[in-house]
């Protein structure tokens, strides 16, 4: 190499250099600046955040060491553990996510009360949404408000009333298999029960039968019991909620077909329903006339399908979201109810008292939506069983205003509320002796001037259950078919078992099951 090659090639070097050099304090200024932005929007929350009680985080990850290799069990034992420790107020990091549980009424009502709070959390919707994409549950915004002022309205009373019909002949053939139980040591009702809420979300939201009870192993409850379970796993994991991990590991693969096969079903369902629509003459049904409803017996999917204002896309989740929703959580009320009154004897012939008023001695009688009305005291047991059990255990919101709570804290704008319904219901001020299974707190009196945020089983404020009134009365005919024909004689391992083995998936439920002992109340029941 000559001088001058040598020469301009130490100056192309140098110049090399002091491009890269520029090159990386540009960058470096820019990841300064981006943190510094990023510290100067979060100070406002980081402040507040400080005043909050709460256990102490871990830079960067938060409090999530904490509930590191947790099952389901763990999970939810951790977090009424924290509760205990640090109050009804309190603070967790979640990365760097603000989290903050409440269990007081009066901060709930500044939350679930607030018209304007009604995004649940970017997790909550992430691992949901492969499930119900866009209906109620997981939606916001303006799609939320029409949507849910739509599906309100097919919750209408002569609807429902119409569907008690459709409760009790799920009811009667769940009696005929509960016979094969009878006097049998005990057994977990759970299966059984859930199956027949099965059918009777699918007959009445989708007005099909898939004859669960009958054949469990069929396909298509076979998928819907598997993808709830798929639900719980992965929302417990929340490295799982990165979509391409999770895609890569087993249960993302088992979930993609899972959905994939019942998704495509109600596809299916809706098309064929829209097609018969269209083939009618486009005929609506009005829902206000009660004997146009019944005659017509529709289904929730039929009312969306007449309304015209939805997408067939916009129907298959909404539809698909009731069925998810209405099925486990009607089951596990009845599971509650059934293994309090194993344990409360006479809190059991005082509902069977209550029946006898209703149908006399007459066991097989069907319930119809004139009986239900008589039922004041099964209701005030389904209350409590709920206030002890809430099947929903966490209701989650993002705080999109900076919130007094009035007792010296104040929610920071972006954080995240978490709700514990279970702690809420166990608050001795409104509740003295909270862990006593006592349904004379419903009577009317006992409920006059409670705190309306104290109990809140089916959630509060605007996104509050939309079918509160349907999971009452599905819970009372089933009931009050059981119990007219069975006594509950035990619950093995009576209440604190089932406390004890509390595990919170997509819903609060034992981790071993409800096993109960049942028998036949009259001799002939082995013949019918
Ligand atoms: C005893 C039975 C039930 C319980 C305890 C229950 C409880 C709840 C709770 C706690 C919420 C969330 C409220 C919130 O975030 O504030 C909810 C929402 C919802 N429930 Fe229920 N539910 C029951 C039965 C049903 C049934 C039978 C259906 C359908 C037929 C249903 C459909 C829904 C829907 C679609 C939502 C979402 C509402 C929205 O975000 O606007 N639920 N339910």
């Amino acid at each position: 190499m000559d001088m001058q090659s040598f020469t301009s090639a130490s100056q192309e070097r140098g110049t090399g250099e002091t491009l890269r050099k520029i090159l990386s304090v540009f960058l470096m200024t820019i990841a300064i600046v981006s943190f510094l932005v990023f510290c100067w929007t979060k100070r406002r929350l980081w402040e507040l955040a400080a005043k909050l009680p709460g256990p102490r985080p871990i830079p960067l990850v938060g409090n999530l060491l904490t509930f590191a290799g947790c099952d389901l069990i763990q999970f939810f034992q951790r977090i009424i553990q924290m509760v205990d420790k640090h109050g009804s107020i309190f603070k967790l990091w979640i990365g760097q996510d603000l989290f903050v549980l409440l269990s007081n009424p009066v901060a709930l009502e500044k939350i679930l009360g607030n018209k304007n709070f009604i995004r649940r959390t970017g997790y909550v919707t992430k691992v949901g949404k492969p499930f119900f994409r866009n209906g109620l549950l997981m939606s916001d915004g303006d799609t939320w408000r029409i949507h849910r002022k739509i599906i309100s309205s097919t919750f209408h009373n002569n609807v429902l009333d119409q569907f008690v019909e459709n409760f009790t002949k799920n009811s009667a053939i769940l009696v005929s298999k509960m016979r094969n139980n009878c006097n049998e040591t005990a057994f977990n009702i759970y299966p059984l029960i859930s199956l027949c809420t099965l059918d009777v979300i699918c007959e009445t939201a989708m007005g099909t039968t898939v004859n669960a009870q009958l054949d469990d192993d069929g396909k298509y409850v076979r998928n819907v019991l598997r993808s709830l379970q798929l639900l719980s796993e992965r929302f417990m994991r929340p490295w799982l909620s990165i979509d391409w991990i999770f895609n890569l590991t087993r249960l993302g693969k088992e979930q993609a077909a899972t959905l994939e096969y019942l998704h495509g079903n109600a596809q299916q369902v809706v098309s064929e329903k829209l097609a018969k629509f269209h083939a009618s003459g486009r005929q609506k049904t009005q829902v206000e006339d009660l004997q146009s409803v019944k005659r017509k017996k529709l289904s929730l999917l039929d009312l969306l399908i007449e309304d015209e204002q939805l997408t067939p896309d916009e129907i298959h989740d909404e539809v698909v979201t009731i069925v998810s929703a209405g099925s486990e959580t009607t089951a596990t009320t009845c599971c509650y109810v059934l293994s309090l009154l194993g344990v409360h004897q006479d809190i059991q012939e005082r509902v069977v008292e209550e029946q006898k008023i209703v149908f006399g001695d007459d066991i097989h009688r069907p319930v119809t939506s004139e009986d239900l009305p008589h039922m004041p005291y099964l209701e005030q047991v389904i209350k409590e069983a709920l206030r002890l059990f809430p099947p929903i255990p966490y209701l989650f919101r993002k705080v999109e205003k900076e919130t007094d709570l009035g007792n010296g804290y104040v929610l920071p704008a972006g954080c995240y509320s978490m709700v514990v319904t279970y702690t809420t219901h166990r608050n001795p001020q409104y509740f003295p002796d909270p862990e006593r299974f006592d349904p004379e707190r419903f009577s009317p009196e006992n409920c006059l001037g409670r705190h309306p945020y104290a109990y809140i089983p089916f959630g509060a404020g605007r996104r509050m259950c939309v079918a509160y009134k349907f999971g009452i009365m599905e819970a009372k005919t089933m009931l009050s078919t059981i119990l007219r024909r069975f006594r509950i004689v035990q619950t093995v391992g009576g209440i604190s078992t089932l406390i004890n083995d509390l595990e919170s998936g997509v819903v609060l439920k034992p981790a071993n099951g409800f096993n109960i002992q049942i028998e036949a109340r009259f001799a002939d029941i082995q013949l019918n």
